[in-house]
């Protein structure tokens, strides 16, 4: 039942998942002050409806306000929003505030996915650091780790995954993904039910990327297998280390 327009109720299971990994990873605690990483996709949108409703409800008390690396693909054509704006405005009327800052420079030989995903976290860090934020929220969700896993093991030689909360900077910084515990389809579900309008990735390298490539491999894999996402995320902290190499 939608009760309030700008903080309709989540289905009970979604909001059962959030706060488990809230809770499980120990992510929010009185006078947080939370960087939102917001780059207009679905996911970082919906992460930061979620703090904010969130935020009225807490027991504790924490700030949230919200920055968008612009790496500066979109070009001014008539009658066109740009995206900064667009999200800016949905942000707006979520009641979080929001700057932009412009992407560090790469280099030529620089210019890969893997070392422009590197420079914005540092990016990131950095702001975060200058101005006095603990936290740095990311919408990373389940997907995301069961995707992460799989590239590790597919081209880096190693077994590992991005973990729900990450302490950086001897604690004095933590990465946060609050949505660790949901699957893209519920994200892509809140962002229908708010109303949310996603900015499109202009980054040219978008579609055409390792990760692309093992998301086209892992739904093969939920085709054949449909408990197989479950099974592989419950595998993520279920390591026999006795029995590996
Ligand atoms: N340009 C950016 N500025 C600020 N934060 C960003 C930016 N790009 C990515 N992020 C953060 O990193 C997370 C993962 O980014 P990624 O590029 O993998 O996109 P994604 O999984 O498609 O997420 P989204 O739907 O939010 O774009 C995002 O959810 C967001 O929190």
């Amino acid at each position: 039942m939608v009760k309030n327009k700008q903080y309709p109720s989540l289905p009970g299971t979604v909001n059962k998942r959030i706060g488990q990994a809230m809770h499980d990873y120990a992510m929010l605690a009185e006078g947080d002050r939370v960087l939102l990483a917001i780059s207009g996709g679905v996911d970082s949108l919906v992460l930061a409806w979620i703090l904010k409703s969130w935020q009225r409800k807490a027991p504790i008390r924490y700030t949230l306000s919200a920055i968008t690396v612009d790496h500066e693909f979109w070009r001014a054509h008539d009658g066109a929003v740009s995206p900064s704006v667009s999200i800016g405005s949905q942000l707006d009327k979520m009641g979080i505030e929001h700057t932009v800052e412009r992407a560090w420079d790469l280099s030529e030989e620089d210019r890969t996915c893997y070392q422009c995903a590197r420079n914005r976290r540092s990016q990131l860090f950095d702001l975060a650091r200058q101005r006095g934020y603990n936290k740095v929220a990311l919408g990373h969700h389940k997907d995301d780790l069961v995707e992460t896993f799989f590239l590790n093991i597919l081209y880096s030689g190693n077994i590992s995954t991005m973990i729900p909360r990450q302490d950086l900077f001897e604690g004095r910084l933590a990465l946060i993904r609050p949505m660790a515990y949901l699957e893209k389809s519920e994200v892509v579900a809140i962002a229908e039910m708010l109303g949310l309008a996603p900015v499109v990735n202009l980054c040219p390298l978008a579609n055409d990327t390792r990760r692309e490539r093992v998301r086209e491999i892992l739904a093969g894999i939920y085709e054949r297998e449909p408990g197989a996402k479950q099974s592989m995320f419950a595998a993520l902290a279920n390591v026999r280390k006795g029995y590996m190499l």
